[in-house]
């Protein structure tokens, strides 16, 4: 079996995420199969894996977001040594505390019926007098970017750009101060720069408020430009867990692949690039 935990400088501390054996099924369809995963403070770490392979079926099991349909068993799924129950799926998924989840798309997390302001006002309120939470609020907005916060916080969700909105998804998670941020596919709806922006402005504001990151994303070069520690998915089981400095000497044949299939100069004078499926040996395989 190949290692699914990586050394850290905070490992012997308890790690924020504890996952062992971590099956999700969807009737007869095995979407993870005895995954074990440990996330450390501070730890940056990306999930990544050709569509299908089970990635956003781990995430959604440690948030708590799964379908009706699924069926999840752990022999441990615990974060900050508290046991998360995901027996069964919520009808109105709740928030976990201490937990975040963004999306590529942010009006799967924007209520569009209430304005952002109240959005971000439910998450500050606690503890806060209603004009220390209006501060609060601005403050975030301000934070993410956004350079007209007292307009922003009084407009619906369908009234911002995409990138707005994604702007004020990121703020409404970490002003819960999670001690951890999931984020699946935060940028595959962005062009390349914007992407870079989006992935770099979530890793600083997550540094900044001592969260830890679980990222899910097709893209193994974000891994290696944003994460700590890649999660190699395949056909549902974790097939490797590498440093990202480490994705150039990666031991398993499918990680080498989708190193291998990301287009560079130097690659771009090969007459073709290699497939996963010729990596892997099941090309002509029935889709
Ligand atoms: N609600 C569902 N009901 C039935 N099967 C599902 C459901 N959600 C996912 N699956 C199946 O579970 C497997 C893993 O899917 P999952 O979405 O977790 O993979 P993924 O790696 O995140 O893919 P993508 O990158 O395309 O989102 C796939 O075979 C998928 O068809």
């Amino acid at each position: 079996m190949p290692s699914t935990t990586t050394s850290h400088p905070e490992q012997g501390t308890q790690p924020v995420l504890s996952v062992r054996n971590l099956d999700v099924r969807y009737g007869d369809v095995a979407a993870v199969t005895g995954a074990d995963l440990d996330i450390h403070p501070g730890q940056r770490v990306a999930i990544v894996g050709e569509s299908g392979s089970g990635k956003t079926s781990l995430g959604n099991a440690v948030a708590g977001f799964q379908p009706a349909a699924a069926t999840i068993t752990a022999d441990r799924l615990e974060l900050q040594g508290t046991a998360l129950d995901r027996s069964s799926a919520q009808p109105i998924p709740t928030r976990t505390p201490g937990l975040s989840m963004i999306f590529q798309d942010a009006m799967r997390s924007l209520d569009p019926v209430w304005t952002v302001g109240s959005q971000l006002l439910a998450v500050l309120k606690p503890g806060r007098s209603r004009k220390e939470a209006h501060r609060a609020a601005l403050g975030w907005l301000d934070e993410v970017g956004i350079t007209d916060p007292e307009r922003v916080m009084d407009v619906y969700p369908h009234q911002l750009s995409g990138g707005m909105r994604q702007r004020v998804m990121m703020a409404i998670a970490l002003a819960s101060k999670p001690s951890l941020l999931i984020a699946d596919e935060p940028t595959s709806a962005l062009d390349a720069s914007l992407a870079v922006t989006a992935m770099r402005l979530i890793v600083s504001m997550a540094e900044r408020e001592d969260a830890a990151v679980l990222v899910i994303t097709h893209d193994i070069e974000l891994c290696r430009h944003f994460a700590d520690v890649v999660v190699v998915m395949y056909h549902g089981e974790i097939v490797e867990t590498i440093a990202a400095s480490d994705l150039d000497r990666a031991q398993h044949p499918y990680t080498r692949g989708l190193v291998a299939c990301v287009p560079t100069l130097a690659s771009a004078k090969l007459e073709e690039l290699p497939t996963l499926a010729s990596v892997m040996g099941t090309e002509g395989d029935a889709a």
